[in-house]
């Protein structure tokens, strides 16, 4: 049987027509790229776009199956496009670039696609395609794997959770105290040779931040925190002697980090009262001999080798230190970094009375090292593939009133597996309403012909958005939030007379404008977050200027301490016409009426497709559909 009519005995004639005219966009052309690419071509996706920044490495050849050996080196969109070229007939473009590049890809680019996959390895750039798709209303599939572990979630915008919706795990870190005074495991010695120690004394420009009033310090102990801000400073010195090139100074690192700062810790008592007391070296075992033993890293060497190791390997690095402008960094592929590392961490181990660990086995804790696995880049992208043809509502015998409805959400765990089941599927929940990303804000899109970005000031933009959408000019605030910076409020308006050039506003910038006025009902309209993009044009005036066709809502002003009272409900309102991307409203049960009326108000003025949803619709996710992998 021909491949044409399985997927249309799939979807159906009429939807492979659809599918066939539907233009997509693939971010990632690594380990799940790779997969995805090769689904999408399989299912005869009419267009599909590939961004990826990287070029291909020797270490992607065992999953990212369309590489050879004769393409290393080479962009990995071109080349993953050059292998499945031949496949059948999509349209298919590579683009060598970063996806957050707004001049290789503008907003209106995004704006081109039917729908966006996923296939990053990192938080920022999927936290950047996550706001495109919510700024232009794009359905996006993402996903991600970790070892055997992965997920795929489907974002329709408006409607269901954004990636932004739930806190994101960000990597494991430890109380300083932890690392700096009382490390009871492998890693916080770890953390203290590479993160600490191996900074202060090889990379430039290191200045202590322990005044830091947010750190998490771990204790409040007085005399821990003032010894640990002494310790740094003491290190400090310890990088002159790194930068004088003098190796006859190498005992004196090793008395100062494995003798006297010990016995400075053992001085307080409180540290100890629960705890084995740490054993400093002894004064013989800092004789140190600079020749270059080779060891096999596979093992655990005994403590004499260790401080060898540590001594010969500081000699080397104070030698490039010169060569390399007074600044090396920390690289698990660079042999003399990871040896440092590995040996200060285990004579600190052997000190703290935790077991030391071979070099090869703090390789993979210092440099992050999780395996990538086919298999789960696999599974993922062909889910992510799947899970689009509903997105896209074309599975004739799955058809979904509500996108929440799709039980679509995949979670593969290897680690914890809960039921004995790898794969579980959840229905989607629905934007989440603290959610800074898709629910506190109203979007929209702002164009401004190119010829006026060196004329146009920060005045003018503010006269023109009061003016649309009723703003009092007094109680404006002008964020940039791409540059984290205040441009505008009511006792700030030093740039107001700049121009936007001057500024640095341009096509890529997103501004956030808050009117802080509330009316006697303790009401005041939604912050507007709105995407500058530029029209070509040569001779453009203010005129030429668009803005959202929005009306902004009325909002209960809440203060933060109200922000946490998880008890309102919520109801949310859709509304979309080209360029909004969605409103919704807080809601608590006292004014409800009177903020319906006000939305309702809203939606009459634009060309709206509204969907209402219950009250109380914060649902709290339960993964019980379970799907057992066969
Ligand atoms: N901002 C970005 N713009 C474009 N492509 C990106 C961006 N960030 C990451 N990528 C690409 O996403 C892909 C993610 O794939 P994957 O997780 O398999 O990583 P990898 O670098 O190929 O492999 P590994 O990290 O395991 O060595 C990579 O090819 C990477 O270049
Ligand atoms: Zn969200």
């Amino acid at each position: 049987m021909s491949r044409d009519s399985n997927i249309t005995k799939i979807i159906g004639a009429e939807n492979l027509k659809k599918l066939r005219s539907t233009k997509c966009l693939l971010i990632g052309a690594g380990g799940i790229g790779s997969e995805l690419l090769k689904d999408l071509i399989m299912m005869e996706f009419g267009e599909i776009h590939i961004v990826d920044l990287d070029t291909i490495d020797l270490s992607n050849l065992n999953r990212q199956f369309l590489f050879r050996q004769r393409d290393i080196k080479q962009p990995k969109s071109s080349t993953a496009v050059k292998a499945v070229q031949g496949f059948n007939n999509s349209k298919l473009v590579p683009y060598e670039g970063n996806i957050m590049d707004t001049t290789q890809f503008p907003l209106h680019w995004f704006g081109s696609f039917d729908i966006i996959f996923n296939a990053l390895d990192n938080l920022a750039a999927r936290r950047y395609v996550n706001k495109m798709s919510q700024f232009l209303s794009i359905p996006l599939l993402e996903s991600g794997t970790s070892g055997f572990d992965g997920y795929m979630q489907p974002i329709i915008p408006g409607e269901t959770e954004c990636f932004d919706c739930t806190k994101k795990e960000t990597p494991k870190t430890f109380p300083v105290c932890t690392i700096r005074s009382t490390p009871s495991q492998p890693i916080h010695c770890i953390v203290w040779a590479k993160n600490f120690l191996f900074s202060q004394l090889f990379t430039a420009d290191v200045s202590a931040d322990d005044d830091s009033e947010s750190k998490d310090w771990g204790t409040t102990d007085k005399d821990e925190i003032k010894r640990i801000k002494q310790e740094t400073n003491e290190l400090q010195e310890l990088q002159k002697i790194i930068l004088s090139g003098d190796n006859t100074l190498i005992p004196k690192i090793l008395e100062k980090i494995f003798i006297h700062d010990i016995e400075k810790l053992l001085k307080i008592e409180n540290l100890w009262k629960n705890r084995i007391r740490p054993t400093p070296l002894k004064d013989n075992q800092t004789v140190v001999d600079l020749n270059d033993k080779n060891l096999d890293l596979s093992i655990v060497w005994s403590i004499h080798d260790q401080i060898q190791k540590f001594s010969s390997i500081t000699n080397k690095l104070m030698k490039r230190m010169k060569n390399e402008d007074n600044h090396i960094e920390f690289d698990k592929d660079d042999e003399d970094t990871l040896e440092f590392v590995a040996t200060a961490a285990n004579i600190r181990s052997q000190i703290f009375n935790i077991p030391m660990k071979s070099v090869f086995d703090i390789k993979q804790i210092a440099g992050n090292i999780i395996p990538a696995i086919a298999t789960t880049n696999a599974i993922i992208a062909g889910l992510s593939a799947l899970v689009s043809l509903r997105v896209l509502h074309l599975l004739n015998y799955a058809q979904i009133s509500k996108p929440v409805e799709l039980n679509m959400a995949f979670t593969a765990k290897a680690s914890n597996m809960s039921h004995n089941r790898y794969l579980t599927n959840r229905t989607l929940a629905k934007p989440n309403c603290k959610c800074p990303v898709c629910q506190k804000v109203v979007r929209g899109v702002m164009q401004i012909p190119t010829n006026i970005f060196s004329t146009l000031k920060l005045n003018d933009i503010i006269n023109i958005l009061s003016e649309k959408y009723n703003f009092d000019t007094e109680e404006l605030a002008i964020l940039d939030t791409t540059g984290q910076r205040l441009l505008s409020d009511f006792d700030f308006d030093s740039l107001d007379d700049k121009t936007l050039e001057e500024i640095h506003i341009k096509a890529g910038s997103v501004l956030l404008v808050t009117d802080e006025t509330e009316d006697d009902n303790g009401m005041g309209l939604k912050p507007l977050e709105l995407y500058i993009d530029d029209i070509e044009m040569n001779n453009g005036t203010a005129d030429d200027i668009k803005l959202p066709e929005i009306k902004i809502p009325l909002v209960k002003m809440t203060t933060s301490e109200e922000e946490n009272n998880e008890s309102s409900s919520v109801e949310t309102a859709v509304i979309q016409t080209n360029e909004v991307i969605s409103l919704d409203i807080d809601e608590e049960d006292n004014n409800a009426d009177s903020k319906k009326r006000k939305l309702s108000d809203a939606a009459s003025n634009v060309e709206t497709k509204k969907s209402k949803t219950e009250a109380d619709n914060v649902s709290i996710i339960e993964e019980d559909d379970i799907i057992e992998l066969n």
